[in-house]
């Protein structure tokens, strides 16, 4: 998927010849869609149409370098800014380095050279911006549509209704819930359904990042800000403006930086590593772990200022083996989904296939359902997904009272559990989970069954 938009350049140099000379040259490509302005203000007075790249003359008439360009970057954060000088000065260069621009560039005979090259880079980031802006806006549409969260079980239709109340306002939201149980599914959905659906979905992994870098992806840095700085780069939080910032595996923060980020969402102003300016931002947050929270507030890991910061609208989202039927229903639609994305013929599951899958502890949860399925979807030979197909291997125990039961108990609970969800409808409970009525209606008589 190639954008096929125009990218947008601003020349701001009021030197006649000079600034002919710029136009014509970032012409060359025919992609370019090049304006000349001869005054901060003319050019202040168009950003609306949201230039992708602005050559920002140092002295114009009616204004310095550094006033413009603080005026651009607040209101274009993206939209990157270069300064050419007439002369050279270190001191102003690292001034507006500092705030923000992309590079600094003194008149001489190489500059058309490097403004070239600078024009080919930033092109090349909008153009993947705008690429992952079209996937987002799919996978938002499907998201949006509030399908993306499947099941029937109370419990999942309690986690749907959580996140349409979410979605309306710009409400902090905690999730909870073991691996795989779809934490980052539901902040998509979220952010997806809220009107900031048009803007950046950012999520951050707090496990996955090497610790001493955590900061500079979080609040960005300046160029320089220390080794391997190398160029300046736009935090996750600046990133996400306007949109969502999705913080996941929140409880790993180590504790100098829940200081800084309880202070930085407190004053909802961020200053990059290594720079002395700080740039607002609104984001909405949402964080996620699959740790309990408040358990490591009482054992002094996580800071409690920060907790009831964060914790806003808790969202709880049980493992896949308290979901009763629902087991069913998502491996039916991931055989189902996958079938169509592969152009397979549509397979089913065995009625022994379901009672495997019913039975299975799944510590992975959805993510592991999911993944069992489509590859005994592969494996399966004819139009039928057997038992034998699934490659469930002994996964670790479930937690809790369960744990212990047997295979017997375990199977009359999640009977149980569907009865009740479909008020006692044994035809309806047998269809769904493909066990013979008669069965039930003999587990009814012998009392291993009850109608409430
Ligand atoms: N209720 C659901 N309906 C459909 N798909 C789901 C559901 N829950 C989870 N999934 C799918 O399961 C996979 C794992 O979900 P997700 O990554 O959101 O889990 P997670 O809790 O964030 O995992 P982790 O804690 O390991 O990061 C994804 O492919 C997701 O689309």
């Amino acid at each position: 998927m190639t954008s096929t938009l125009p990218f947008n350049i601003f020349v701001v140099e009021d030197n006649e010849w000079y600034g002919q000379l710029l136009v014509h040259h970032l012409s060359r490509n025919p992609s370019h869609r090049v304006q000349r302005f001869t005054t901060a203000r003319s050019c202040l007075d168009q950003l609306g149409e949201q230039p992708d790249f602005i050559t920002l003359d140092y002295s114009l008439p009616d204004a310095k370098g550094e006033q413009v360009l603080r005026q651009i970057r607040e209101r274009l954060p993206s939209t990157e800014v270069i300064v050419i000088s007439g002369q050279e000065d270190i001191g102003t260069a690292v001034s507006l380095l500092q705030q923000g621009a992309y590079d600094y560039l003194v008149k001489d005979e190489n500059t058309l050279d490097r403004l070239w090259s600078v024009v080919g880079k930033v092109d090349q980031q909008v153009r993947l911006r705008r690429e992952n802006q079209q996937l987002r806006q799919q996978v938002g549409a499907h998201c949006a549509r509030g399908q993306a969260i499947l099941g029937e079980h109370p419990s999942v239709q309690l986690v749907r209704t959580l996140i349409a109340k979410a979605a309306r306002t710009a409400i902090t939201v905690s999730v909870s819930g073991d691996t795989g149980t779809g934490k980052e599914l539901v902040a998509k959905a979220i952010h997806f359904q809220s009107d900031r659906a048009g803007s950046p979905f950012v999520a951050v992994n707090m496990a996955a990042i090497p610790r001493e870098l955590v900061e500079s992806e979080l609040f960005g840095h300046e160029k320089g800000a220390f080794t391997g700085a190398v160029a300046r780069r736009v935090g996750r939080l600046e990133e996400a403006n306007g949109g969502t910032l999705f913080l996941d595996e929140i409880a790993d923060l180590d504790l100098s930086l829940q200081a800084k980020l309880l202070r930085v969402l407190q004053e909802r102003e961020v200053t990059r590593v290594g720079g002395n300016r700080a740039v607002p931002f609104d984001v909405r947050l949402i964080v996620a772990t699959h740790r309990d929270l408040l358990a490591e507030v009482q054992a002094g890991r996580f800071r409690e200022d920060l907790y009831y910061r964060l914790l806003g609208l808790p969202i709880v989202l049980p493992p896949l083996r308290q979901r009763g039927h629902d087991i069913l229903l998502l491996a039916e639609t991931f055989v189902r989904d996958f079938c169509a994305h592969n152009k397979l013929p549509v397979r089913q599951l065995t009625a022994e296939a379901c009672t495997r899958l019913l039975n299975h502890p799944f510590p992975g949860n959805v993510r592991e359902l999911k993944a069992v399925v489509e590859l005994a979807t592969v494996l399966a030979d004819g139009e039928q997904i057997q038992a034998a197909d699934l490659p469930l291997r002994p996964g670790r125990a479930p937690e809790g009272p369960g744990s212990q039961r047997s295979l017997r108990d375990q199977t009359t609970a999640i009977v149980q559990s569907c009865l009740d969800e479909m008020g006692g409808d044994v035809l309806a409970v047998a269809a769904r989970l493909r066990i013979g009525k008669s069965t039930i209606y003999r587990m009814i008589q012998q009392q291993e069954l009850h109608l409430t």
